[in-house]
């Protein structure tokens, strides 16, 4: 896929690795709306990408992915403003197993509902849709079960998806992307993040065997996944040691 000319929507982009995909979407020529809950920190990033990349064709829209007006207005207006819409990035998300619920609103949820719109808007033209997944999508991990729950679940309802004749029809694509930790704000989390069933400590264990990546590094495999025209259903991982790996899992009747 040619990113020059396509119309992007990036949902939770007003930092981290949300805009990070958008800002490199946009130095392919990509026109890109980022989206976030968070108004300041979205309009700041806009008005900074567009000065850095000297470029009119990014904007921001409050999105709330947990309320559905929002979503729905996200991408009226950006079919109002480029005129139709070629990728979407469901990458909002949160780390909070206290919160747990919250956690399923928008990690989850937000994914899905973001899907279903996606879904309507590319049925016509087709396009891509990218679910920001995680390593603990496919991996158990014991400090952030309910985190490791929404995650896993992104990735059954982003394959479930890529193998309806529907889609596939419409010449719509699905993928998911799995990196692990990332240097992020998502990592500042502090012990009210966890319960008693959950545990910093465990996960901070992790991050320090694991490493932290830039986000430089994820967004480059993010490329990839969106570049690659062949890949429908395809989950990518990415870790420091064993770099970018794009799997296949069987589809039914094992
Ligand atoms: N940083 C990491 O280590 C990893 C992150 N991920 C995933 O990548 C995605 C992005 O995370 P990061 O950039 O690391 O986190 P971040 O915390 O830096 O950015 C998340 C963004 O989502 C926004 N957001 C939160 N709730 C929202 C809502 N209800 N509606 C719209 N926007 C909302 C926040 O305002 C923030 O701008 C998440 O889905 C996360 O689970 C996956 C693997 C590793
Ligand atoms: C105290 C730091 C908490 C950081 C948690 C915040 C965000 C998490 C982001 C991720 O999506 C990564 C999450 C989990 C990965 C955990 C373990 C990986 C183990 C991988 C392996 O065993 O191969």
């Amino acid at each position: 896929m040619e990113l020059v000319g396509k119309v992007a929507i990036v949902t939770g982009a007003a930092q981290g690795l949300g805009r990070a995909f958008a800002r490199a979407m946009i130095q392919r020529g990509a026109k890109v709306c980022i989206s976030d809950q968070n108004v300041e920190k979205g309009n700041t990033s806009c008005v900074a990408l567009r000065k850095e990349l000297n470029t009119a064709d990014v904007n921001f829209v409050k999105c709330d992915v947990t309320q559905q007006d929002d979503m729905k207005n996200m991408f009226d207006d950006t079919v109002r403003r480029y005129g139709g819409v070629d990728i979407v990035v469901n990458n909002a998300g949160i780390m909070n197993e206290r919160t747990w619920s919250s956690c399923v609103d928008i990690n989850l949820k937000g994914v899905i509902q973001g899907t279903l719109l996606a879904l309507e808007h590319l049925q016509e033209r087709g396009g891509v849709i990218i679910n920001i997944s995680s390593i603990a999508g496919v991996v158990p991990v014991a400090g952030a079960p309910v985190y490791t729950a929404t995650k896993h679940g992104v990735i059954g309802f982003t394959r479930s998806c890529s193998v309806n004749p529907k889609v596939k029809a419409a010449n719509i694509r699905l993928a998911c992307l799995c990196p692990t930790f990332t240097d992020t704000p998502i990592l500042d989390m502090t012990d009210d993040h966890f319960t008693s069933w959950s545990s910093r400590q465990n996960l901070w264990k992790d991050v320090e065997q694991l490493g932290i990546m830039k986000v430089e590094t994820v967004a480059q495999g993010f490329i990839q996944l969106l570049l690659d025209k062949d890949n429908n259903g395809a989950i990518m991982t990415i870790s420091p040691n064993r770099g970018i790996q794009t799997k296949y899992y069987p589809k039914a009747r094992m």
